[in-house]
């Protein structure tokens, strides 16, 4: 296993409670992981310290084939290495198409404005079309974004994100307020992504996590509780005791 990402003895805290503790975790190079656990387990601080936004108290996060520690590194600087993080709200730019939105990522310094007065090159429209067909909205680059279901405005989001080119993407709770039929269009388009890059999942919907059909991480309380195959994590005691049998 070729490792991209490995977090080792990762403790954070706030006011003194440990909200990370002592946490180990790697993530291989074209790898699906999902990451579930209770409320207040660590998921979204865990993805605040992979991506700069918080600032361990101790451990080590070690990036890439050079093993360059992140640790201190702003968040644009961990964007720039290839991270991409995906929130559980959509934030696209409304106002404009899906074609322009996604012009905007391969453009990144660009913002709505400069988008309406740069004309595109033809290697830029077929990064565009391919994107879109990888998202499943070719059909839609037209439209203005504000018009799109909340589903296609995710998948339009994660489609902004793979123009990046992340080398890991984090996406959190992506099934949330979707449809199953959404949800399984969402399932397919992960799959594909993590065929080329990691991609970590983070979600609390069991039927899609089944459907990712991928190793499985329980945090709890800050730390690993366990690790491996849906059906293994979902047999471990510990896992039903402070998760699913709740
Ligand atoms: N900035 C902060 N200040 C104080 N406590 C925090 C802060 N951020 C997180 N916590 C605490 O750390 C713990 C872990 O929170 P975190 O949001 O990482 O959990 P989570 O697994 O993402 O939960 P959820 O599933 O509810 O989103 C929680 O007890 C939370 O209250």
């Amino acid at each position: 296993m070729s490792t991209l990402l490995e977090v080792s003895g990762v403790t954070v805290s706030f006011d003194g409670f440990r909200a990370i503790n002592n946490l180990s975790f790697q993530i291989a190079k074209a790898e699906l992981r999902a990451v579930i656990g209770p409320n207040g387990a660590g998921k979204t601080t865990f993805m605040d310290i992979v991506t700069g936004k918080t600032r361990p108290d101790t451990g080590q996060i070690l990036w890439g084939d050079k093993s360059v520690s992140l640790i201190g590194m702003s968040e644009a600087r961990i964007a720039q290495a290839g991270i991409g993080r995906k929130f559980q709200k959509p934030t696209v730019f409304e106002e404009q198409t899906v074609q322009e939105n996604l012009l905007m990522a391969l453009r990144k310094d660009r913002g709505p404005l400069a988008v309406l007065f740069f004309r595109p090159s033809r290697a830029d429209l077929d990064r565009i079309a391919e994107l879109a067909a990888q998202i499943g909205l070719t059909d839609t680059l037209p439209r203005v974004s504000g018009e799109l279901s909340h589903g296609q405005k995710q998948w339009l989001e994660i489609g902004m994100l793979l123009a990046q080119e992340p080398q890991l993407l984090l996406v959190d709770e992506p099934a949330a307020g979707m449809t199953p039929a959404e949800r399984e269009k969402t399932t397919a388009i992960l799959v594909e992504a993590a065929k080329t890059r990691a991609v970590v999942v983070v979600e609390h919907d069991m039927e899609f996590v089944r459907r990712l059909n991928c190793k499985v991480t329980v945090l709890h309380e800050g730390a690993v509780l366990a690790e491996g195959s849906l059906d293994h994590v979902t047999k471990n005691q510990d896992v039903i005791d402070v998760y699913l049998g709740r």
